[in-house]
């Protein structure tokens, strides 16, 4: 889905970019771009959803999981998806701010994007699958 390439109307589409910075502030400065980027993908509906699904699936995650490893695999895969979903997105704004003509690059780009959030979901149902065949097979 295209993005609104105005996210909030106070936001101005451009300005001049922000200093360069070091040490602490750098790392402060990340830390709020993260936040905006997650806020950013808040908005988008496929990411909503993930995140809500992992609202549900984290605890239980903790619970089916037999191990640690089996935990922190069940964990990471449904970060794994929200991840990609994110870098999905922001493939997809940085192609609609290219342009958002049609174009053969344009659709290589997105679509191989997508193909990675299938990869990624496919791997995450696998996984929750075999978890839940270990946990309940007779
Ligand atoms: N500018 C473009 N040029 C060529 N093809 C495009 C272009 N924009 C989108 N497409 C094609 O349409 C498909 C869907 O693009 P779109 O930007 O709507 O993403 P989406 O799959 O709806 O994303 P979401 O993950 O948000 O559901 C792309 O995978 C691509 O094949």
């Amino acid at each position: 889905m295209a993005t609104d390439p105005a996210p909030t109307p106070a936001e101005p589409l451009s300005r001049a970019l922000p200093p360069k910075r070091r040490g602490l502030s750098r790392l402060w400065h990340a830390f709020q771009h993260s936040l905006a980027g997650l806020q950013t993908g808040w908005h988008e509906p496929a990411f909503r959803q993930e995140a809500l699904a992992a609202v549900l699936l984290l605890p239980l995650a903790l619970w089916l999981g037999q191990s640690w490893v089996e935990r922190a695999l069940l964990v990471g895969v449904v970060l794994l998806v929200m991840v990609v979903e994110l870098l999905n997105t922001g493939i997809e704004v940085a192609i609609d701010r290219i342009s958002p003509e049609w174009h053969a690059l344009s659709k290589r780009a997105k679509d191989l994007g997508s193909a990675a959030v299938l990869l990624s979901l496919l791997l995450a149902l696998f996984t929750w699958a075999s978890a839940l065949w270990n946990r309940f097979s007779p």
